[in-house]
């Protein structure tokens, strides 16, 4: 059903705890073809819910690309929610989206300096896309909307829509990390930037890190101080800075990955390993990612065991072409393929590839299977803001046999997920060493292990997240009400470290007999 769209005056209004409509701003909108159909993916499920219990709008770019330099917002909603989109002109694609958000802003805050590409028409590109995003969307606004915007392609949104007029409250989350103002200070236009999102009322971050470097970026650039708790003061606004670490629906990962033995995806996979074991990654083609540390610590794990038990592991890397237009991505995607050839070559057998390299988009429910299916989740991020696949492999374990996840000490998630097996996921030979930590693991220790950390996901669930950040931004609550309850991790979100404390680290690498006992 399409409605048109319904214009309102903004009013300035600035009241705590107004409970008007929600309206979500993100780069992509998963706007649903019917009402019926189901959404795939646990942050876009959870928004939703909370856009169908208030009333909302989700709006932003269509995903198209338009001949028309001024595309109209095509508005549809189905029940409470309407989907606000526009398409953008090549250009604006260029510059905002492959150009400033990708190549400057995506590199720079995974502490990429190297690969970032600093262009002021990109930049010009950007700003501009904002412009004239937030005029769309402040003819929309209702005076008690609040108004949550996702990501770091739409940083600029607040600051635009409070020159329009709108008092309206605004939030704001960051997906990826935010660096110290060591790396952050490389970002363009980086005063603009830093006072863009002072221009909202709660700043959220994956990670306490991400939140205290943040902090320290104001102080470090004389813009602003901090006030108390999560409060600061800047460019003469006050806003709450904190960790709101995203999480996904546990429960119903769990449900997926048990159904999911029917799923046709994992039986042909379960028949093709003939009785082999498997270690699973699943990454968009980035090269935040690691994928290539991952592929050499495996080699190096292979090139280790003993010849005659190399054929019984098999590596599935399912790793979709990710924004294949931005040149380091496509350089990436040259990098890991040929990377592939030369470990298959060089270590396959007629009877046996060691890395099946996908680069297939796979569905939720044949993902929650293969996870299940894999005795290891190697999840090894050189940064990542989250990590939501290291938290569905966990959940998608058997209880009674559950894999071992191997996680990046850089992956947001490792923050929470303490009693995964912690890597650096530069140390190849380290890693190579955890991938036999793993394969030798009593089931006893596995089972501790993943019963600590399903816990942790069960108490910080998606909708837990979703409800804090909403709560704090309609003003409803302060945030030390509102802590999440880890209850292992509890201590680590707050203190921001990565735990030290497993026995494993001090012990000397197990290497597994890669015999029978293998059996998962
Ligand atoms: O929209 P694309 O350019 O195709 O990229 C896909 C998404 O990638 C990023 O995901 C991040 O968000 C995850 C959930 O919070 C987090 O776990 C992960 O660490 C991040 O990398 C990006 O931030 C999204 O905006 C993109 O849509
Ligand atoms: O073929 C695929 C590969 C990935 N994903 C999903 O994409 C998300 C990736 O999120 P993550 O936080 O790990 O990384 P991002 O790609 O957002 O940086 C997870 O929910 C995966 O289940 C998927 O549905 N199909």
């Amino acid at each position: 059903m399409v409605h048109l769209e319904l214009l309102y005056k903004p009013v300035a209004t600035d009241r705590k705890g107004s409970h008007g409509r929600l309206v979500v701003v993100s780069n992509r909108v998963p706007v649903p073809t019917s009402s019926a159909e189901p959404l795939a993916g646990g942050l876009a499920i959870a928004l939703q819910a909370a856009l169908k219990t208030r009333g909302g709008v989700w709006f932003g770019w269509s995903g198209k690309v338009s001949q028309d330099p001024d595309p109209a917002l095509q508005v549809r909603t189905f029940g409470s929610i309407s989907y606000a989109v526009s398409d953008l002109s090549r250009r604006d694609i260029d510059e905002y989206y492959h150009g400033f958000a990708n190549r400057a802003l995506w590199p720079i805050c995974h502490y990429r300096l190297d690969l970032a590409n600093l262009s002021a028409r990109d930049a010009s590109g950007y700003f501009r896309v904002n412009e004239q995003f937030a005029r769309r969307l402040a003819k929309m606004l209702r005076p008690d909307d609040i108004v949550w915007v996702h990501d770091y392609h739409f940083i600029p949104i607040a600051s635009c829509l409070r020159r329009l007029g709108c008092a309206n409250r605004m939030g704001f989350f960051l997906h990826i990390p935010w660096p110290g103002p060591d790396i952050a200070a490389a970002l363009p236009e980086y005063d603009r930037i830093l006072r863009s999102l002072a221009a909202y009322d709660v700043l959220g971050f994956q990670t306490p890190v991400d939140a205290e470097n943040f902090r320290d970026c104001l102080v470090h650039a004389k813009a602003g101080h901090i006030v108390d708790g999560g409060c600061c003061e800047a460019y003469g606004r006050r806003f709450q800075v904190d960790a709101f670490p995203i999480s996904i629906d546990a429960e119903a990962f769990a449900q997926e990955a048990r159904v999911a033995e029917r799923n046709i995806v994992v039986k042909r996979m379960r028949a093709s390993l003939e009785g082999r074991e498997m270690i699973i990654g699943v990454d968009r083609l980035d090269y935040s990612k690691g994928v290539k540390q991952r592929i050499a610590a495996f080699s190096a794990f292979l090139e280790r065991s003993p010849q005659a038990a190399r054929g019984r592991v098999t590596l599935l890397q399912i790793t979709p072409k990710s924004r294949s237009e931005v040149p380091e991505y496509a350089k990436i995607q040259r990098e890991v393929a040929e990377q592939v050839g030369h470990v298959n070559g060089k270590l396959g057998d007629v009877d046996w590839t060691p890395v099946r390299y996908i680069n297939k988009v796979m569905s939720q429910s044949a993902l929650a299977g293969l996870y299940r299916v894999a005795r290891v989740g190697l999840v090894t991020p050189l940064r990542d803001g989250m990590n939501l696949v290291a938290k569905e492999y966990v959940a998608a374990q058997s209880p009674e046999n559950p894999g071992v996840l191997i996680l990046s000490q850089f992956a947001g998630a490792a923050q929470e997920l303490e009693q995964a097996l912690i890597v650096n996921p530069y140390d190849v030979e380290a890693t190579a060493d955890a991938i036999a930590r793993a394969f030798a693991m009593p089931l006893k220790e596995r089972k501790e292990r993943w019963s600590a950390m399903m816990e942790t996901l069960r108490c910080n669930s998606v909708e837990a997240w979703t409800n804090r950040f909403l709560q704090v931004l309609s003003g409803d609550a302060d945030l030390q009400e509102l802590e999440p309850s880890l209850p292992a991790a509890r201590s680590v979100v707050r203190s921001g470290a990565v735990a030290e404390s497993e026995p494993w680290r001090a012990a000397s690498p197990i290497w597994p007999s890669l015999g029978p006992s293998l059996g998962h």
